[in-house]
């Protein structure tokens, strides 16, 4: 009998005869459930009726009825509880009254199929609120097309002529709903001579088969394809399709980081049913941020597995990783644009290029429905509440409808009614709006907070011990027992208490506690370094560009005050070398003296550039470090992103520069152009060089820095530095060092070229104690080659400064992989052992370490089944499951 549920092993229990009538015999990993204990047997009687729960106290049940022999072959009596996933929210607790029974003594020995289960109509499964067996056809399982929580999700397409062409819009055979798919995404060819291929046809989001991405992948019956939120097997000539409801487990096992030969994470196991809120709280360093990271993938565990729906996310990362949604503590929103643009901005660098307007607004429109911000969809974020703002971030990660969502103090800096307010909100995106609703599927949440006001509303609290231990998992009210509180107020304490006592004690004093469930017997498994994995980019780069510019435009306009700012700027700065007298112009004075005032302006004119430039860009991405971080784990850019900056920049710094240039020059120009013919125009040129290769200047620095308040000392620093090395304030062309040294500085070029078109040499020495005896500088020279020379390297630096930008941005980019891996591989070696099985007594073996090992964890080596075996979960056997593999 198959049994869709995530929670069930894909072999969980055997009936076998016994001597006295049926034994039903545990053979999972996460066990079978009577009356709130776990058991691992039951021994029935003709006549008698077994209620049975597979894979925890909220499994589904299972009445098993022992018919006696001669009785005729009847249905068994409909069982009255429905499947714990249909029942309110809160999730009951986990054996509380009485500790979980132990584990047989003996692991589980893999089910020897077939002869074992006899075919006999005297014993009569049934699965509590479905229909009986016996209505099995082929493969498809009647359970899962009768279970509530699949209804709609699946859905069978014949294959006709031997090709299917499936993708987003109308005209394919198979229509994908899903606006991370194409509108032209796949074939699948079923060839005649038997045996299937699937051909990805230039998708945004790509084709999946097992979870890795192919181009073209031959298809066997129990492959599994992924399109989107849609997954497919192929059924003889059909084509089922299931999806991703969201309604699946979420599982961690025996998680483990370390950072060098620090462990920052102990045996992290925790298992979530479908469609919870779990709360991590725990005092500060305790590793919530670390186990964030492990479970999202962004910085995968060293040891252990973390499974969504059975499938490993760190082996399927690819796929999977397009499900998951994650909130940073930061909002990565822009504050000057409205609600609705942050969202429909966000909606253009999250699906294909190929989705149209009206598609992406649609999608908007409905999570701000859902996200209640329908009053505020046109008010600029800035003027939002904390919370309002909150669940605008959240709305910007339910666009694509991911079926985990991991929040980073979501209520951080919130007062207390919003903090309410969000933690209700996230109850119901827990839960879904149920059927009919614009959300009706729900999902499973994973917010770590440092507020524990609100934990209530959790289904499940995670509270973690510094070391990442963990001192408590399970339902809230549960918490409060087990830390002897009434309230959730007093969980200081609570923390307090944590951070005064050892992490193995508090996590050994949870294993000896009735709220312990011990969990599967496995042995965490040393992961090798995952392999990069290619951007999750939908759209080309300068599709991105065209988004990123728009929105870096809208931005800056929606600023008034910025606006003004810069309006204003080149006006004030274009007066400083204005009011600079200059009687006589700025060429060579008529009776052949030096003009020292050329000098004194042309110098003034290139530092108020280089300052303009720089203080431009100085800011520009540190102050939107988060959205960008954010952002590019969804893809985003690196060239599209700095591009977008560079032409917006370039736009307004050369318009600053000609009305700069114009009021501090007209009327006083050099005599006598070099190259262009217009000494105003080489000027301008100069000038504008200048002040962009500055503004590159900026924008590395903004890539340094970590706050937006740290630049305002590197911008000063370096516009005196470009003052020195300009080479109009002292001499720097003759010597070794300084000479040198001035090369690298864009002023000391662009003002060469200003002083080669007004033949500087020759007509601006300072004073009188410098004709004469202050050598030529060769870079001043009044020749067109001279002033050529003096932009093109000018311009080069901008380059290099460019490379450099792109380079440092990668600092602040989202760490995914592991770093320092050699070090963390040897010990996690160590650890494990090299067959990966934790010797006793080694900080990762189960019994003295974490919490979720069984206590009497078998011997290193000594396991003889993991669910961590290839191919014990996944694929499916086709009909097996609602949306491929479920359980262990
Ligand atoms: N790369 C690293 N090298 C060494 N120790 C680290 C590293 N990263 C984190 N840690 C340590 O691991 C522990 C857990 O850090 P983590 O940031 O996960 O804690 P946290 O619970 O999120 O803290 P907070 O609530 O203050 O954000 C801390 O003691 C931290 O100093």
């Amino acid at each position: 009998m198959a049994i869709s549920d995530s929670k069930v092993s894909r072999q969980h229990v055997l009936l076998a005869p016994s001597a006295s009538g049926w034994r039903v015999v545990d053979q999972s990993a996460n066990g079978i459930w009577q009356d709130g204990r776990r058991i691992t047997e039951v021994e029935l009687r003709a006549g008698e009726v077994a209620r049975i729960r597979l894979g925890g106290v909220d499994g589904p049940e299972v009445v098993i009825t022992a018919v006696p022999a001669d009785a005729p072959a009847t249905p068994a009596p409909r069982a009255v509880t429905p499947p714990a996933r249909a029942t309110p929210a809160r999730a009951p607790r986990p054996a509380a009254a009485t500790p979980p029974a132990p584990r047989a003594a003996q692991p589980p020995q893999p089910a020897q199929p077939g002869p074992q289960i006899p075919p006999t109509p005297q014993l009569l499964p049934v699965l509590a609120g479905q229909p009986a067996p016996g209505a099995r056809t082929g493969t498809i399982d009647p359970a899962t097309t009768a279970n509530p929580s699949v209804p709609a999700a699946r859905k069978v397409h014949p294959i006709s002529g031997g090709r299917i062409r499936l993708g987003r819009s109308r005209d394919n055979d198979v229509s994908v709903p899903d606006l991370l798919a194409s509108r032209h995404h796949a074939d699948l060819f079923l060839h005649p001579g038997g045996g299937a291929e699937v051909v990805d046809l230039e998708s945004a989001n790509g084709t999946f088969v097992n979870g890795q991405r192919v181009q073209r992948a031959p298809v066997g019956q129990r492959d599994v394809i992924a399109i989107g939120h849609h997954l497919y097997q192929l059924d003889g000539a059909t084509l089922v399709e299931y999806r991703d409801s969201g309604d699946v487990a979420f599982e961690a096992t025996s998680l483990n980081v370390w950072a060098g030969t620090k462990q920052l994470m102990h045996d992290m196991t925790f298992r979530l049913p479908a469609r919870s809120l779990l709360g991590v709280v725990g005092p500060s360093g305790a590793g919530k941020s670390t186990l964030l990271n492990a479970l999202t993938g962004f910085r995968p565990a060293d040891a252990g597995t973390v499974r969504y729906a059975g499938r490993d996310l760190y082996d399927e990362y690819d796929e999977l990783r397009r499900r998951i949604g994650y909130v940073p503590q930061a909002d990565p929103l822009h504050a000057q644009l409205t609600v609705r643009q942050a969202l429909e901005y966000g909606a253009e660098l999250r699906f294909p290029a190929d989705t149209t307007k009206d598609e992406r607004r649609s999608r908007v429109q409905e999570v701000i429905g859902e996200l209640g911000l329908t009053q505020h969809a046109d008010t600029p974020v800035s003027r939002l509440s904390g919370g309002q703002k909150k669940r605008t971030s959240v709305a910007l990660e339910l666009l694509t409808r991911p079926s985990l969502l991991f929040l980073d103090e979501p209520t951080s800096g919130l007062d207390p009614a919003n903090d309410q307010a969000v933690m209700d909100t996230l109850r119901t995106l827990a839960k879904g709006g149920g059927a009919g609703s614009a959300d009706e599927q729900g999902r499973t949440c994973i917010v770590v907070t440092h507020s524990v006001l609100f934990l209530d509303r959790c289904d499940y609290v995670l509270v973690l011990s510094p070391g990442g231990f963990i001192a408590y998992f399970g339902p809230p009210d549960g918490a409060l027992t087990y830390f002897g509180k009434r309230d959730f107020k007093d969980f200081v304490d609570v923390f307090r208490e944590l951070e005064a006592t050892p992490g193995e004690q508090m996590a050994a004093r949870f294993r000896d506690s009735e709220y312990y469930v011990p969990s599967a017997m496995v042995a965490p498994s040393v992961r090798t370094a995952p392999p990069a994995l290619p951007s999750i980019r939908q759209q080309s780069v300068p599709k991105q560009l065209s988004t990123l510019t728009r929105r870096y435009l809208k931005v800056i306009l929606a600023d008034k005050s910025y606006l003004r700012l810069i309006a204003a700027f080149p006006v004030f700065l274009g007066i400083i070398p204005r009011v600079i007298p200059a009687p006589n112009g700025l060429g060579v004075l008529a009776n052949g003296r030096p003009n020292g005032d050329a000098t004194k302006v042309l110098v003034v004119l290139i530092l108020c550039a280089c300052f303009m430039g720089m203080a431009n860009s100085v800011r520009e991405i540190v102050k939107e470090r988060d959205i960008y971080r954010r952002e590019r784990t969804i893809g985003l850019s690196r060239p599209a992103y700095l591009g977008s900056k560079i032409i917006i920049l370039t736009g307004i710094t050369t318009l600053q520069c000609i009305i700069f240039t114009l009021i501090g020059l007209v009327g006083r120009t050099p005599e006598e152009a070099v190259v262009i013919g217009s000494p105003l125009l080489e000027c301008l040129i100069a000038i504008v060089i200048a002040a962009l290769v500055s503004m590159m200047i900026g924008l590395l620095v903004s890539t340094l820095v970590d706050n937006a308040d740290k630049t305002m000392p590197f911008l000063v620093l370096i516009t005196m530095a470009q003052l020195v090395l300009s080479g109009g304030l002292i001499t720097v062309s003759d010597g070794v060092g300084l000479q040198q040294v001035s090369w690298l500085a864009p002023a000391r070029w662009a003002f060469a070229a200003l002083a080669s078109t007004d033949d500087l040499n020759n007509a601006g020495k300072l004073g009188d104690e410098r004709i004469g005896t202050a050598p030529r500088d060769t870079l001043w020279n009044h020749t067109a080659g001279t002033w050529a020379l003096d932009i093109a390297v000018a311009l080069a630096l901008g380059v290099i400064l460019l490379y450099l930008t792109s380079v440092t941005l990668r600092r602040i980019e989202p760490k995914v992989g592991r770093p320092a891996a050699a070090g963390v591989a040897a010990s996690a070696v160590a650890a494990y052992g090299p067959a990966g099985a934790p010797a006793p007594g080694t900080p990762g073996h189960g019994a003295p370490a974490g919490a979720g090992y069984p206590p009497a964890g078998p011997p290193s080596g000594a396991i003889p089944w993991s669910p961590q075996q290839p191919g014990a979960q996944y694929p499916p056997a086709p009909g097996q499951g609602s949306w491929g593999p479920s359980g262990r």
